[in-house]
């Protein structure tokens, strides 16, 4: 049983006053409300959100630019900590986001790949094959064993990609569908994403996409500079969030 409980959570990010003395802090349309401390801006990007998810919840959440949605996805990714409130996720949480995070350039694609193996706790006597499949999902044939600071971006983004193979948890985190720049890459990471999807226990995705979202959750965030709009099945909610977006234009 996987489940996410979140309870009155608040989460801010804090920035030295000194950085913003003189400019004007009128609220845009977009963002968190900023409020100002002596010396600090605490930008308040969620705000009292409680939410109870459990097994078979595939979640996405929609809300306008800096609404909220990375910074909801890091807290249940245990990678930003709640100001207030109660924060309880049971189960295995693998987040998209740190798909990249710990490759070292000066390492080649197969060194780099066995590590993150070790990271991502995979069994010793899988380690070779699974790096076997990280050579052939990413198609950088050769390049596998040059180092990563000599890969052009579309080929770091094809390593990164390929590392969905690894990824493993009850609880998983995207921060937006993968889109292969390269089409031919394409299937094969859907194919990836769509076989995490099944084996997961809960999904939360981020999108601002309708079709990303009609076809992989059942249920819709709705977050707004921070606040829990509306929570819900995705028929219901996200007809509301689309009749909003249009008055607000
Ligand atoms: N590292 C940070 N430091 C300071 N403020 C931040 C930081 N990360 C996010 N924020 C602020 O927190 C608020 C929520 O940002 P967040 O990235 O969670 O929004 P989002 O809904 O994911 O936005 P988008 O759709 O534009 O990616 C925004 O006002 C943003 O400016």
């Amino acid at each position: 049983m996987a489940a996410i409980n979140l309870q009155n959570v608040s989460v801010s990010y804090y920035l030295r006053k000194s950085r913003t003395r003189g400019t004007n802090l009128d609220g845009g349309s977009v963002g968190a409300q900023i409020l100002v401390g002596q010396r600090y801006l605490e930008i308040a990007a969620l705000q009292d959100v409680s939410l109870s998810l459990a097994d078979g919840d595939r979640v996405g959440i929609v809300g306008t630019n800096g609404s909220g949605k990375s910074t909801l996805l890091k807290l249940c990714a245990g990678a930003v900590a709640a100001q207030s409130g109660k924060v309880e996720i049971d189960g295995v949480v693998s987040a998209q986001f740190a798909l990249g995070s710990g490759l070292r350039s000066e390492l080649s694609g197969r060194q780099n790949a066995a590590l993150k193996c070790l990271y991502l706790d995979v069994p010793q006597s899988m380690v070779a094959e699974y790096v076997e499949d990280l050579k052939r999902i990413s198609g950088l044939g050769s390049y596998f064993e040059l180092p990563l600071s000599s890969y052009s971006a579309g080929m770091k983004s094809r390593f990164v990609m390929s590392l969905l193979r690894l990824v493993r948890g009850e609880i998983l985190i995207m921060d937006e569908w993968i889109n292969a720049v390269d089409p031919t890459l394409n299937e094969t990471i859907d194919s990836l994403q769509s076989q995490l999807i099944e084996r997961s226990k809960i999904l939360l995705l981020a999108s601002h996409s309708e079709r990303v979202l009609r076809q992989w959750v059942n249920k819709i965030i709705w977050l707004e500079r921070g606040t829990l709009k509306a929570f819900g099945p995705i028929e219901d909610v996200l007809k509301d969030y689309q009749v909003w977006m249009k008055n607000r234009k």
